[in-house]
């Protein structure tokens, strides 16, 4: 079994990745052999355009991975996640693609007479398969956003336009498309590092959310590489 481990960044990882390569049977460039697993890891750099690129090359690469996994911090938009929960997403939206209204209603591709078609579904929503649901993590529905939102005023309007939106980030839907577009099952664990608030840096728990990824991500690699 092939597994594509793909992060924007080493740093929402690299716990992971030392705890793979000290565990590895082989190394050979950025794959790591266990036996009949082997786990590939691809850095994709943050944000959508990124991720798209990075993925687009990989997966027109060929030899498609059986489970692709990406893995970072997310901010929550629900206010009854915690900081430093770990979730899965089991759905995407791209939250600032498509224009502009006169009144600064955001419009989506649909909207303005651009349905994006498959593997969109009719509400422009990029869903995974339920093959993996019965991982042990909670369920939240995203959107992904190039220019993550940092006002009361603009966070009001995302809200009010995306109500069942529970996490943000500015890779899981590229991943997600990527995915679809080559049929593999997209796994996004994304563990809240903020709330989606008006800007705080102050307020954030990275190092708390990395921690919890890492040790959630190492429970899961850990059931596919146990001898
Ligand atoms: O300085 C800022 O205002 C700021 C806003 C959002 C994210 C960052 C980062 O440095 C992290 C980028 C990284 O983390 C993901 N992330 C984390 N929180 C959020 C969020 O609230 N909305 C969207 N993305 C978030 C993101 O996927 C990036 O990979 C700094």
């Amino acid at each position: 079994m092939n597994i594509l481990l793909t992060a924007a960044t080493l740093f929402e990882i690299e716990p992971t990745v030392n705890w793979l390569r000290a565990r590895a049977e082989t190394e050979t460039g950025n794959v790591l052999n266990f036996g009949q697993v082997t786990i590939e890891v691809v850095f994709t750099g943050v944000g959508l355009t990124a991720t798209a690129y990075a993925l687009g090359a990989r997966f027109g690469a060929g030899n498609l991975p059986s489970l692709a996994i990406q893995a970072g911090v997310g901010g929550a938009i629900d206010q009854n996640l915690e900081l430093g929960q770990v979730v899965r997403v089991s759905s995407e939206r791209f939250g600032d693609l498509g224009a502009e209204d006169k009144d600064g209603r955001h419009l989506s591709l649909a909207e303005i007479g651009l349905h994006p078609g498959l593997p969109f579904n009719q509400q422009e929503v990029l869903e995974s398969p339920a093959g993996l649901a019965s991982l042990p993590f909670p369920h939240v529905a995203a959107i992904s956003v190039n220019r993550v939102n940092g006002s009361a005023k603009s966070i009001a309007m995302m809200k009010a336009r995306f109500p069942e939106a529970q996490v943000e980030s500015m890779e899981g839907a590229a991943f997600f498309y990527a995915c679809l577009q080559n049929g593999i099952e997209p796994l996004q664990l994304r563990a809240v590092s903020n709330y989606v608030a008006p800007r705080d840096r102050d307020s954030w728990q990275m190092k708390e959310a990395i921690l919890a990824l890492n040790e959630q991500l190492q429970a899961l690699l850990g059931a596919f590489i146990a001898p």
